[in-house]
């Protein structure tokens, strides 16, 4: 199996549905590899978004191509995508999205139900340390909290991949780095590539690399050659 998890040759996404026709993304490469975590940075409208939701099979480029391991995902329809995503895509974003009516556990069981190997939803509510809420209700866990179980959910179909879409944006930085921590956590334990997007310049540091987004392009990438633990962040 090749090491490589994407690849992006000359990625292209214009949006046409208003009067003028926007490059979001302007001719793109990217190889991600397996285990990966990468942080993506860059002003709002950059394109950081628009390149999460295609690679997770939410949306289609316009032009160029891009790979999941030997698959095509630029050749897919959203049938395909549908199926691709479901199996190997695990999403995290700024609102948790969380159903108000079921707790903890039952809020993770509601996607282990339907996937193929998942592991129990007490397993995933363990690896982001909240075994010891899986009864409560999203309203009886702070922000910090709800985003663990949306990560919870997220990675308990085991996905190859997990995109974060500013997973700390709505939390302060007490929680934000505790979200954070569950996500190193699960890179460490389950080896899933991650990529987050962030405005939070000191995320940069817990990355393998990081790539500044401007104008729809990549500008510049950065790659530690230590990551920094989560516990040594403050912002
Ligand atoms: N569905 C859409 N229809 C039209 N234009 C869109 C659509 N989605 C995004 N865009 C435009 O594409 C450009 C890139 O947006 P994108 O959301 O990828 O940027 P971003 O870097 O993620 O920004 P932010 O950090 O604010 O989330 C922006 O100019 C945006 O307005």
């Amino acid at each position: 199996m090749s090491d490589t998890v994407f690849t992006a040759r000359a990625l292209t996404k214009t949006y046409t549905s208003g009067e003028v026709p926007v490059h979001a993304l302007r001719g793109l490469d990217l190889d991600v590899s397996a285990g990966e975590v990468v942080v993506l940075l860059g002003p709002s409208g950059s394109g950081k978004s628009t390149l999460l939701n295609i690679m997770g099979g939410l949306d289609h480029a316009t032009s160029g191509r891009l790979f999941f391991r030997e698959t095509e995902l630029t050749a897919m329809d959203d049938r395909e995508l549908t199926a691709y995503r479901r199996r190997h895509v695990g999403f995290v974003f700024q609102f948790y999205n969380l159903i108000p009516s079921l707790t903890a556990y039952e809020n993770v069981a509601v996607v282990t139900e339907i996937a193929e190997r998942p592991m129990r939803p007490d397993e995933a509510l363990a690896l982001v340390g909240l075994e010891g809420r899986m009864d409560h209700f999203p309203a009886q866990l702070s922000g910090g909290e709800q985003q663990r179980v949306a990560i919870a959910r997220a990675i308990a179909k085991r996905p190859e991949v997990l995109l974060c879409d500013e997973p700390t944006g709505a939390l302060d930085s007490k929680t934000g780095i505790r979200v954070i921590e569950a996500l190193l956590s699960i890179n460490a334990q389950l080896g899933t590539t991650t990529m987050i997007i962030t405005h939070n310049a000191s995320i940069q540091d817990v990355a393998d690399r990081v790539l500044f987004f401007a104008d729809g392009r990549i500008s510049k990438v950065h790659k530690n050659e230590t990551r920094r633990a989560s516990a040594e962040l403050t912002w």
